[in-house]
This record gives C-alpha cells, structure tokens and sequence, in this order.
C-alpha cells in the first residue's frame, strides 16, 4: 500500500499579469498513510481542490515537494503518478458502453485484452454494474454513472485515487448510500485516498483523517471524532456542527484536567492545552445532543424556537441572554416556545476552546 506526503507546500497563482497574486495554499504538510482515506474539509475558496490538483499533478505547487512512497513526485507528470480520479461530474464517454468506459484506462495502458477483459468483469461484478455492462452511461441513473466513474478509476489498480465532491451531483439519500459503497471499496482494495468535500457530514462519516482548511491553512488534521469533540478552534466547531459556546470560570487546574463553573454549574473538563490558570474566563464548547432536558436540572432556559425535525426536536434556547441549542429525542411531546426547561450537563463531554480576556 502507498504512502502519500506533501511537504511544506505552497500555491501561489499569478495574477493576469502574471505576477504573483493570490497565495491559495499555505506551508501545507499532509501526510496519507497506506489505504487510509483523508478528507480535506472546508468553506468555499478554502485551497482544497488545489492541494487535490497539485497531488495529482494537474497543479505544480510554488514551493514544497510531493512524495509518492517516498518518491519525489513533484515535477512527474499527470499519467505517471499511478493516480485514479473521481469527480463530481461523472466525465464518461457517452458513446461508449459501460463496460468499455471501464475498460478505457487499462486499454489506454496497453493491457492484453484477455487480462483486461477479466480485470473489468471483477470490477463490474463488485460494483453491482454486471447487469448494465452493455449500456451507454446515458441510460443509467446518477448514482449508477458514478459508480461506473469509480470502476473506472479503480480498475487500473492506481496507487492512490482522489476524490473531487463525488456526490454532490447526487440526491441526499443516494448520496448518503453512494458514501458508504465508495468507503467500502476504497477499503475493501485498500486504496491510499485523499477526498475533498465541504459537507462535514460526509467528511465524518467516509473519513480516517478530517483535515479542516480555511484560507489556505490547515486549522485541524485529526480523527473524525476528535475533530468533532475536540476542535482546536471557534471555525473548527461550528464548522463540524452546531456548537454552544458557554462562558464559564476556571476554577481548579491538575493533571490535565479542569474544573470549571459553566452557567452556574461545577463541571470537569480536559485542559484543552490551553494553558488556563484558576479565575481565568473560558468559552467552553457543549455539542447540542449533550444537554440533556431534566426536570430539577440545575440550568433554566427559555425556549425560543423549536424545529421539528421527525426523529428529533432543535430547540434555539436562552439561558440568562446567552443563547444555546439542544436537541432532544427522548420527550414524548414537544416543547412549546416561551416554556422554561431544566437542563442538566451530566453526561456531557465539554470541551474548554479559548481563554477570553
Ligand atoms: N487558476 C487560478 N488562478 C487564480 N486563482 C485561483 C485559481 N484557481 C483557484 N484560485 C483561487 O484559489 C483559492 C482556492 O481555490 P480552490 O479551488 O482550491 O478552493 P476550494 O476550497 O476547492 O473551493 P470550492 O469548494 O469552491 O471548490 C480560491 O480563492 C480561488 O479563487
């Protein structure tokens, strides 16, 4: 399996001038460990399908140098990086049946058509498409002509494949089982991956590494999980979902841990390396699913609004002019606006993000 590192990377493209003009990628170090998928995450304009374009050679980065299993790959071009690609639109040659659309890579690299033909029915045969082989891509739905675009990519064995927005062309309940077909096999031939997305669920769900851009900088590389409970920033936690930020006082400080008073409740929390002393002011960050509605809870709130979602209610909350979000699926009925709820943080896993001034 292949290892990929881009080491101290910079992309600054020229203005019309050509003079350099905008400095879209920033001292950027990445590494992708062997058949691991890393997903980089963020707002538009952020630098992702950049990086994704200078791995895959279609961008050349001002400075840094790109390693494919240990080899400098900087200056190598586009067809011999071993490289597959998937791209939100599907890029299929329309007059060409599913199965020659699949066969075009190993075809292009002069595979003895006997070999060819057996590596393309594998890849059919695992990707569902045996029974459309013969179609044109014209005659297949989204999610289909993607997964054919995947076979595509796939079949020629490239040492490492790259994901552009796959599925964003792709309807929310195809997209969500396309994401779990394109984890599987990635992970089933163990394909080193780097993934772009801006829908952080997306990135959670299909990812080993999230790796949060903004700007151009790297802000968090992390688990999917870690980024989630544990971000090293205001941009990071609301970028990954909704965030209460709660202000609060620290009250003790040892072996790694903290004790704070959150909204009038004594709550323990890790440091966050933060480097907080006893009376220093901190936002602590509370994930809404963690606030748990409960009759003698220590914190009155008033509703606001309330958003019912099916499985779950979203209520906007004031708790003393600070405003805060919970979700609750464990009431029978619904919460009305105006109501005063008691809410309680036992269970919930704080997070302290800034010292404030
Ligand atoms: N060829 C180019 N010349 C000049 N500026 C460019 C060029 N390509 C991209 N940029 C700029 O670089 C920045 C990063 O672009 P990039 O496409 O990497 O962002 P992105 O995070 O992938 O955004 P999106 O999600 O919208 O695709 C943007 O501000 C963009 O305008």
């Amino acid at each position: 399996m292949t290892s990929v590192v881009l080491e101290g990377v910079n992309k600054i493209y020229p203005g019309p001038d050509g003079r350099p003009a905008f400095h879209a990628v920033k001292d950027l170090d990445l590494t992708i460990e062997p058949g691991t998928l890393v997903t980089l995450l963020g707002p538009s304009g952020c630098g992702k399908t950049t990086t994704l374009r200078m791995l895959a050679g279609f961008e050349v980065p001002s400075t840094g140098r790109i390693l494919i299993d240990g080899r400098d790959v900087t200056s190598t071009p586009v067809n011999r990086r071993g490289i597959g690609m998937v791209f939100q639109s599907y890029a299929l040659f329309p007059h060409m049946s599913v199965r020659d659309n699949v066969a075009f890579g190993l075809k292009v690299m002069g595979t003895p058509g006997g070999e060819a033909g057996r590596k393309v029915d594998r890849i059919l045969a695992l990707m569902h498409l045996a029974p459309y082989a013969d179609r044109a891509p014209a005659q297949l739905s989204g999610g289909q002509q993607q997964r054919v675009a995947l076979a595509r990519a796939v079949v020629t064995e490239p040492r490492v494949l790259l994901f552009d927005e796959p599925l964003s062309n792709l309807d929310a309940q195809l997209r969500e089982r396309m994401r779990d077909e394109l984890r599987t096999i990635q992970q089933r031939l163990g394909i080193t991956s780097l993934y772009v997305t801006h829908d952080q669920s997306e990135a959670m769900a299909i990812s080993d590494r999230v790796v949060v851009m903004r700007e151009g900088i790297v802000e968090q590389d992390d688990a999917p999980g870690a980024i989630y409970a544990r971000p090293r920033s205001d941009f990071v936690a609301r970028f990954m979902g909704k965030a209460n930020l709660l202000p609060g006082r620290v009250e003790s400080v040892r072996d790694g841990m903290l004790e704070a008073s959150v909204a009038g409740v004594r709550i323990s929390m890790p440091d966050g390396g933060l480097g907080l002393a006893p009376g220093d002011a901190l936002d602590c960050m509370v994930r809404p699913e963690q606030i748990a509605i409960e009759k003698g809870g220590p914190i009155a709130a008033t509703i606001e609004r309330v958003v019912y979602q099916g499985a779950y209610a979203e209520y906007s909350l004031d708790i003393g002019g600070k405003a805060c979000t919970v979700v609750d699926w464990r009431h029978g009925r619904l919460f009305e606006a105006g109501e005063i709820l008691h809410l309680s943080l036992n269970g919930a896993s704080p997070w302290p993000l800034a010292k404030r001034a």
